[in-house]
C-alpha cells in the first residue's frame, strides 16, 4: 500500500476532488472529519481540552465550540501549541487505524485529504504522492465569498492566513487545476486515478506484510510441533 496526500487552499476544491475520487472507488480519509471526531465528548482529547481551556470553550450541548477555540488559538501561539499537542497525536492515531483498515481490506493506496499537509512535515514524508488542488486567486476568492457568504475583505484575510497556494503547487507531485469547470476537473481526476491504479508502488509494503504474516505463521506452527513432540 502507499499513501496519497491531497491538499490545497481554502475553497480551492479539495472536497470537490475528493468526492470525485470516492465516486471512482478510492478510499479517502478526510482529516477534518477525523479531527472533529477525536474531540467529541468523552474522548481523551475532549477531557484535556476542557482541562486546559476551561468550560467556556463548550457549547450548551457539551460539545467543543470549535469556532471559539479557533479564535483563541488564532492570536495565541502558545495556546495553539497546547491544542496541537493534545489533538495531533489523537488525529494521527485515528488516521493510522483507518489506513490499517483499508490495508487489511487489500486496497493498494489510500487518499488522505489533509488541508495542512505541507505544514505538517512529518506527514508529508509518509506520502508517496502529493496532490494539490489549485485554482487561481480570483476564482478562489469568488468561490470562498459565495460559499461562506463573506465580504471580499474577510475572504482575503482567510486566504492570507494560509501558506500561499502557489507555494503548495510548487511542492506537489500532481496538480489538479480547478479554475475551470467541474467537468474539466473531473477529466484530470480520471487521469490521476488511472496513474494511481497503474502504479506498482504498493508492492514493497505488501510483500513485507505477506512475508511477515507467513513468517509468524511458520513460527507458530513450528512452536506447536515442538510442544506436541
Ligand atoms: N470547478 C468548479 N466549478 C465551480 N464551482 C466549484 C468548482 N470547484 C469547487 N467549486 C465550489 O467552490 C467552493 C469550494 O470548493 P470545495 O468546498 O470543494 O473546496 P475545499 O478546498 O474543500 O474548501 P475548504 O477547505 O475551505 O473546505 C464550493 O462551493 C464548491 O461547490
Amino acid at each position: 500500500m502507499f499513501l496519497v496526500g491531497l491538499t490545497g487552499g481554502i475553497a480551492s476544491g479539495k472536497s470537490t476532488v475528493s468526492s470525485q475520487l470516492r465516486e471512482l472507488g478510492c478510499p479517502v480519509i478526510d482529516a477534518d472529519v477525523v479531527a472533529r471526531k477525536v474531540v467529541e465528548p468523552r474522548t481523551r482529547a475532549y477531557q484535556l481540552i476542557v482541562q486546559n481551556f476551561g468550560q467556556e470553550v463548550l457549547l450548551e450541548n457539551g460539545e467543543i465550540d470549535r469556532q471559539k477555540l479557533g479564535h483563541i488559538i488564532f492570536s495565541n501561539p502558545e495556546k495553539r501549541r497546547v491544542l496541537n499537542s493534545i489533538t495531533h497525536p489523537e488525529i494521527h492515531r485515528a488516521m493510522f487505524h483507518h489506513i490499517l483498515y483499508y490495508f487489511i481490506r487489500g486496497y493498494r493506496y489510500v487518499v488522505l485529504d489533509v488541508p495542512l499537509l505541507f505544514e505538517t512535515r512529518r506527514l508529508t514524508q509518509l506520502m508517496k504522492h502529493t496532490v494539490v488542488v489549485y485554482c487561481d486567486p480570483g476564482t478562489q476568492l469568488a468561490r470562498l465569498m459565495q460559499r461562506d457568504s463573506l465580504s471580499q475583505g474577510e475572504a482575503e484575510q482567510r486566504v492570507a492566513a494560509q501558506m500561499p497556494l502557489s507555494e503548495k503547487r510548487g511542492l506537489a507531485r500532481h496538480v489538479i487545476e480547478n479554475s475551470g469547470s467541474r467537468e474539466d476537473t473531473h477529466r484530470q481526476v480520471l487521469r490521476l486515478h488511472a496513474a494511481l491504479d497503474r502504479s506498482m508502488e504498493y508492492l514493497p509494503v505488501r510483500v513485507i506484510a505477506v512475508a511477515t504474516v507467513a513468517g509468524l505463521a511458520g513460527l507458530f506452527l513450528y512452536t506447536l510441533k515442538l510442544l506436541a513432540s
